[in-house]
């Protein structure tokens, strides 16, 4: 089985946290996720999702802690996802790979049907002081 590995932005501003939903034509469509995408041979996780912010919202970011790396088994790969806290420094909502995007308080992030690989951050977050993380 092919392994992919994949970084998430949990973007905190206002003590909310920006959900985005994958566009129906693509893989895992219409669940929701947090905007990313695939590490390329060579970069940092961390230089991906800066890379990855840019090209689908058009954003700069600062990225914080990671919140948690989870493996899961799709019948086209394992997706080993990190998720990483992050604040915007440009904010930018182009939808280039996702049909709707949403602020959402902890609490309601359990309201939304995420991609399987997204619970375990999802629930993580829920769990987090936000006030704690700091952003370089
Ligand atoms: N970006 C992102 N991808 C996720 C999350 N959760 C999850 O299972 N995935 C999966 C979906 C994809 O199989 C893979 C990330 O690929 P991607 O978003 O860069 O793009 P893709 O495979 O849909 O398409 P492509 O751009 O490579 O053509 O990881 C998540 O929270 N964010």
């Amino acid at each position: 089985m092919k392994d992919i590995y994949v970084v998430g932005a949990a973007i905190i501003k206002d003590n909310q946290i920006l959900c985005t939903k994958r566009a129906t034509d693509r893989i895992l469509g219409d669940l929701w996720e947090f905007p990313g995408g695939k590490i390329e041979l060579d970069e940092a996780p961390e230089a991906a999702l800066v890379r990855e912010l840019k090209e689908e919202l058009g954003a700069d970011i600062l990225v914080g802690p990671a919140v948690v790396t989870d493996v899961h088994q799709y019948d086209f790969g394992n997706v080993h996802l990190t998720v990483y806290y992050a604040q915007f420094t440009k904010e930018s909502f182009g939808l280039v790979a996702h049909s709707q995007m949403k602020w959402c308080h902890q609490s309601e992030l359990n309201q939304l049907t995420w991609a399987p690989a997204d619970v375990a951050a999802m629930q993580a977050i829920q769990k987090q002081d936000l006030s704690q993380l700091t952003f370089k």
